[in-house]
């Protein structure tokens, strides 16, 4: 039987979460759980208990977090908790913590786009049949609810083709280059200074992290398989200050552009590319870590997402959001 607290919330078990990542993002999420108790309290209906933060360096003192929350052992941090929160990155060993979790019908928030466009269906398929949950509205566009819109708002509409900024550190890089003139490495020095790129940046300047969120984007939208390797992507390592002129001559603006459509046969075309926009696309205004995305729908005609890409605080608004839902699915049990 639940009490009330003192904030007038209805104090029932705690829901216990295990934070897997102390970086960018997790120490964003983990400050955030630390120094607002009380309106995750009210929002789940139950307290929240933070049993740690798993990390490679424990020694690393990180703001704002107490140092005997750090473990280097995530397996162990992770396995009696209601709810992890994924914020490592890469396919392994997330990908085996998160099977873990699923299998004995945890709740699960990842923000980690690699793993989810490869594993995505295996995994929501395994935490349907476990009475888990997998949540990762984070993994697209950050602080952007545009999985949510697609999946839900839109539900009972069609979408026709999606195009879009779906990647911050390289909109930065970008910006930078052609409307200040910083050269290419400094402003990618700028962009992981952000905390807007990758573990391996090549992931971003390659285009990789665009295709794997476009890919996402699409099976989300027409619930096909969309394989992140069969997207046709060109990044933005091989731009030349010869392009950045060529654009800025035609009065145009660079920008990796991801787009993805459904054709009369039903195929899912996805790509993600170096493109000249003329200035006045919504896209070519797109500054900064910004990202935006335009939903062509049938019914509702275009449909326009624009936020922040990129970013410890950002992206953690999303998370915590998961983590809200899921909390809520833990509480109801
Ligand atoms: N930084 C951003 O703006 C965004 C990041 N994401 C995603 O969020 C996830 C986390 O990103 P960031 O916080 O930027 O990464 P990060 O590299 O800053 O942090 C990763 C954290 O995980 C820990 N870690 C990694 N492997 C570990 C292991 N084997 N054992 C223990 N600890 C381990 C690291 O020590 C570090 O604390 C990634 O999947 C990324 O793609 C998603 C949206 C935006
Ligand atoms: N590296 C990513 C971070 C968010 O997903 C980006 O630059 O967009």
């Amino acid at each position: 039987m639940s009490e009330v607290s003192q904030t007038g919330t209805a104090s029932a078990a705690p829901v216990r979460v295990a934070l897997l990542g102390g970086g960018t993002v997790g120490a964003a999420v983990a400050r955030a759980l630390l120094q607002h108790p009380d309106r995750y309290a009210a929002r789940l209906g139950a307290p929240v208990e933070l049993l740690g933060v798993a990390v490679r360096d424990t020694t690393r003192v990180r703001e704002g977090i107490p140092a005997d929350l750090l473990t280097d052992d995530p397996h162990a941090l992770a396995q009696d908790a209601d709810v992890i929160v994924e914020l490592m990155g890469g396919l392994e060993p997330a990908g085996e913590l998160i099977e873990a979790a699923l299998r004995r019908g945890a709740q699960v928030v990842s923000a980690n786009k690699q793993l989810l466009t490869r594993r995505g269906v295996e995994l929501q398929a395994l935490a349907q049949e476990h009475g888990a949950g997998l949540h990762h509205e984070a993994a697209v566009m950050a602080a952007v609810p545009v999985l949510a819109v697609v999946r839900e708002s839109l539900a009972g509409d069609e979408i026709t083709r999606i195009r879009g900024i779906v990647n911050g550190s390289t909109n930065y890089v970008l910006d930078l280059v052609a409307r200040e003139g910083v050269p290419f490495a400094d402003a990618v020095r700028q962009a992981g200074e952000l905390g807007y790129l990758e573990a391996d940046p090549t992931e971003d300047l390659e285009g990789l992290d665009a295709a794997a969120k476009i890919a996402l984007l699409a099976r989300t939208a027409w619930d096909v398989p969309a394989p992140p390797d069969e997207v046709d992507v060109t990044g933005i390592s091989g731009l030349t200050d010869a392009d950045f002129a060529a654009a800025a001559e035609q009065g145009g603006v660079l920008k990796l552009v991801a787009s993805a459509e459904r054709g009369a046969d039903g195929a899912v075309r996805c790509a993600v590319r170096p493109e000249v926009l003329p200035a006045e696309d919504p896209l070519a205004r797109t500054r900064g870590g910004t990202n935006l995305v335009e939903l062509d729908t049938v019914l509702a005609g275009p449909v326009t997402l624009v936020g922040a890409g990129a970013g410890g605080d950002e992206t953690a608004s999303a998370v915590l959001g998961d983590l809200v839902r899921a909390g809520l699915a833990v509480a109801r049990r």
